[in-house]
């Protein structure tokens, strides 16, 4: 069990680097509100009641993907929510960043930009390796102590994960504290009834070990989007190829290939799998086809109905539901009815039940679904699945206070 020390042990009036996670989704160039500004702000409301000084740390996206862009929206998007000013420079820890954070004051916030377009920040390393990257060496000296809050991102062991605390005094904030205690009390329950969890999203390096790790917890995984996709290729079928300018399926197959058909045998019996899926036509219409008739040219945004059907069938019958990533690309709605009808069935039915992931948790407000048929909506989504592993996560290793 972690120890954290709580941000209420902060004498007041510190100057604070405080970690949080907005990655946030980028549609049409337009930076997503959610609730992870949400949360964060209100740890933040809590540090400016203290009289501290605020830099924020956070990434977005990944270098070479689209989502990959600055914080200067996330920025805005954090004033709204903390009604409260928030300062933004383009530039991490070079001179225009320390000289903002020279003219810091209590009560003042600054966002500091996009943590990855930093050279140090990745890739994966140790922490002591972190710790000696210029971005740690050059912003540690500037404040009294680190605030780590980014729970959905401490399975990253990334220099503002891992480095800074490595370092420095630390302190967990709210929703760091509140996520590891929820999600640790998820892991240790047991249930009276069949497991099961709904796996999909784009990240399927994260949700591949899932399966194996969770072997003794989960008796039936419902996979679909771009994982579910790289299952029915490790199948033998014409799903789960890059086509045009995607690059969301090839590169995940070449690193996984062998993970994904160890599972396939391993565990089929518990694995379920798209028969059929939707796609765009040329007039924009929204069509489905079996598994069996699909080609390799065709990308695929949603499970199709006689999936989702029997999804929502499995988790109806379950005594919890886990879900993880979602079924298709539900922020078209052309392309959202695979991953609605599973979370409407789960707020329907009487289980516990969690749902988990940056993205896949907009889809509740989103489709108007109501939060409180849920048990817990996670703002985490890799992180909460690893955690429910029993692995630990390296930046809540790196804030125990008994480290
Ligand atoms: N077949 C698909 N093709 C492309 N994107 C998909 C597909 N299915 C789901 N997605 C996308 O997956 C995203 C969620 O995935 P991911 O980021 O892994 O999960 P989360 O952030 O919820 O943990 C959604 O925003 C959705 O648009
Ligand atoms: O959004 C995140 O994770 P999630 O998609 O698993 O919820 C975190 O910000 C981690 O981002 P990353 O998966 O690019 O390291």
């Amino acid at each position: 069990m972690t120890t954290f020390r709580p941000i209420d042990n902060l004498d007041p009036g510190q100057r604070l680097l405080v970690r949080i996670d907005v990655n946030a989704a980028v549609e049409d160039g337009t930076v997503q509100d959610s609730r992870r500004f949400a949360r964060h702000a209100e740890t933040i409301r809590e540090l400016l009641a203290n009289d501290h000084a605020i830099a924020v740390l956070a990434h977005q996206g990944r270098p070479g993907e689209d989502t990959f862009v600055s914080l200067a929206e996330h920025a805005e998007l954090l004033a709204d929510h903390l009604d409260h000013p928030v300062a933004f420079v383009s530039d991490t820890c070079g001179e225009d960043a320390l000289s903002a954070i020279d003219d810091l004051e209590p009560g003042d916030v600054l966002c500091l930009e996009n943590v990855r377009m930093r050279d140090g920040e990745l890739p994966e390393e140790e922490p002591a390796t972190k710790a000696e990257t210029d971005l740690v060496r050059t912003l540690a000296p500037e404040f009294d102590a680190y605030v780590g809050d980014a729970y959905s991102a401490a399975h990253r062991s990334h220099a503002s994960i891992v480095g800074f605390p490595h370092v420095m005094d630390a302190y967990a904030g709210r929703v760091m504290e509140q996520e590891y205690t929820a999600i640790t009390a998820i892991r240790d329950r047991s249930f009276d009834g069949p497991v099961t969890m709904v796996l999909g999203g784009t990240k399927a390096e994260d949700a591949i070990p899932i399966v194996e790790q969770l072997d003794d917890t989960v008796d039936r995984f419902c996979l679909g989007g771009v994982v579910g996709e790289l299952f029915l290729r490790a199948d033998g079928y014409a799903v789960g190829y890059d086509v045009a300018d995607s690059s969301l399926f090839d590169h995940q197959w070449d690193n996984h290939r062998d993970d994904l058909e160890r599972s396939l045998e391993a565990y089929r019996d518990r694995l379920y799998l798209p028969t059929d899926l939707a796609f765009e036509d040329d007039d924009g219409e929204r069509v489905e086809v079996a598994v069996e008739g699909t080609t390799k040219e065709r990308p695929f945004l949603d499970v199709g109905t006689e999936t989702a059907n029997r999804y929502a069938d499995i988790v109806v019958n379950s005594a919890a539901v886990f879900v993880k990533g979602s079924l298709g690309v539900f922020e078209d709605e052309r392309f959202a009815d695979g991953t609605v009808t599973v979370l409407a069935a789960i707020a329907e039915a009487d289980c516990f039940s969690v749902v988990g992931g940056g993205d896949t948790a907009r889809a509740v407000e989103r489709y108007d679904l109501d939060e409180g048929d849920f048990s817990r909506i996670t703002i985490a989504g890799g992180a909460y699945v690893r955690a429910l592993t029993g692995d630990p996560l390296v930046g809540v290793d790196e804030l125990d206070s008994e480290n």
